[in-house]
């Protein structure tokens, strides 16, 4: 079924000017314009079809994305697509064990984000020609096939490719009956979009409304630059959605471990359900050590839109670091390292809830959280995934929201692709709407 040789690979550089209107801040990244290195990838087959992919950036920096994306592409170019899925861990540790470029790596930094671009494309490409959303492909691939795509490489010490084939027979039971109910009703949500930190108390009051009336019950607020700010936002936002639903806080790595604990005593009183990234993601003792202070408070710790891959997602299980594991669909090895990450959470009985914020994020990770339930979880138990409302018109197969669920995408493929006209007037820095930007500018 999978044909043709990969005949082409074109990346591009493309950038939203999202910090304008302060969309998508927090309290590192102040001024985030969401962007992407964005990878197409050819095939000399008569189908035509291409693979999209993507990974996720913040504006400057895409561009070197845009040069560790050329790096890998020898790896890429001239293979057939048959053999590069039918031994997808082969590929996979080919693209990140290269003898000279993991150096700049291994498995993490802009090389990492370059090797999800690309394989994001791989998979869209695979799925397309199979006639399945990605989610679906997974769904029906036999659990031999789909752990063949896992590169075991330092996680066998808490799961081995035996176990990982055990865990998906086991979930084989009830999968039909899984598959149904997300057709009918999707994977439950939370709503990021009302309160990011650059928004002035009016529009976070507004957009809150807004977002009650269209159904939402689980809101994300943006905290940690400034105390008394937080307490006042906290205050208005679980004054505004009430008692009963959710709200989870995100300090994106502002804090020192004494000092989140100290800020999360004082915002404890507006009953976050977690706090996401209170310190650097690379500090799993930290993290443990937050977890185990703000425990009595009832707040959990909430991380991984910046794990580095799948090494450290096994610490912070080992460590009992964390009580929601974020997987992102751009930042570890595409799908490949994310199942891995899916079956560790599941062995340690830690729910996924996946990170979105970004552009293109919701498109693709969708697929993963809706294959999680179906053939890996089995439980929407203290599970939701993150969504943001911003630039799903530039998608060609953007995302579907019901009553705060995500309804699971029928075209197929992984939903990366971006409307050739969005493509080509965003691209950085020569697209229409960056020329009359740089030239307002001065620049
Ligand atoms: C810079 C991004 O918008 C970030 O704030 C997203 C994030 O932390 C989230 O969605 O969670
Ligand atoms: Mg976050």
């Amino acid at each position: 079924m999978v044909h043709g040789r990969v005949s082409r690979l074109s990346v591009h550089d493309v950038r939203f000017p999202t910090s304008l209107g302060g969309h998508g801040s927090d309290a590192m990244h102040t001024d985030p314009d969401y962007s992407a290195a964005y990878v197409v990838l050819e095939t000399d087959a008569e189908d035509g079809l291409k693979g999209y992919g993507i990974t996720f950036t913040l504006g400057r920096g895409t561009e070197v994305v845009v040069c560790a994306v050329n790096a890998l592409a020898p790896h890429v170019l001239n293979r057939e697509l048959g053999d590069i899925v039918g031994d997808f861990r082969g590929f996979y540790r080919q693209l990140t064990s290269d003898g000279q470029l993991r150096w700049i790596g291994p498995e993490k930094g802009v090389v990492h984000l370059a090797t999800a671009a690309v394989l994001n494309a791989v998979w869209d490409l695979w799925a397309k020609q199979e006639g399945k959303p990605l989610w679906k492909l997974l769904v029906d691939m036999d659990p031999r096939t789909l752990v063949s795509c896992i590169d075991f490489r330092y996680i066998t010490d808490v799961l081995t490719e035996e176990e990982a084939c055990e865990i998906l027979r086991q979930s084989q039971v009830g999968k039909k009956e899984r598959e149904e109910q997300m057709l009918a009703h999707g994977y439950p949500a939370y709503t990021t979009s009302c309160a990011w930190l650059g928004y002035p108390d009016a529009t976070l009051k507004q957009l809150c409304s807004e977002a009650l009336k269209d159904g939402w019950t689980r809101f994300k607020v943006k905290v940690g630059a400034d105390l008394q700010d937080d307490i006042r936002r906290c205050r208005l936002i679980r004054n505004m959605i009430g008692p009963e639903k959710t709200l989870m806080m995100d300090a994106n790595q502002r804090w020192d471990v004494p000092e989140a604990v100290e800020w999360m005593t004082k915002l404890a009183e507006f009953k976050p359900l977690w706090i996401e990234e209170p310190t650097s993601p690379d500090d799993i003792l930290g993290h443990a050590a937050i977890s185990k202070a703000l425990a009595p408070l009832g707040i959990g710790v909430a991380t991984g839109e910046q794990c580095h891959n799948r090494v450290i997602f096994k610490q912070l299980l080992q460590a009992k670091a964390l009580k929601f594991l974020q997987i992102d669909s751009c930042r570890l090895g595409s799908v490949n390292e994310n199942l891995s990450v899916l079956l560790m959470a599941k062995k340690f009985e830690i729910p996924v809830c996946p990170h979105a914020g970004g552009v293109g994020l919701c498109e693709l990770v969708q697929h993963l959280i809706i294959f999680d339930f179906i053939s890996v979880s089995a439980s929407l138990q203290d599970r939701m995934c993150e969504y943001v409302d911003h630039l799903h018109e530039h998608f060609k197969y953007p995302v579907l929201i019901r009553e705060a669920s995500y309804m699971p995408p029928k075209d197929p493929g992984y939903s990366t692709e971006m409307k050739e006209d969005s493509v080509k007037k965003h691209r950085y820095p020569d697209g229409e709407v960056w020329k009359k930007l740089l030239t307002a500018q001065g620049n």
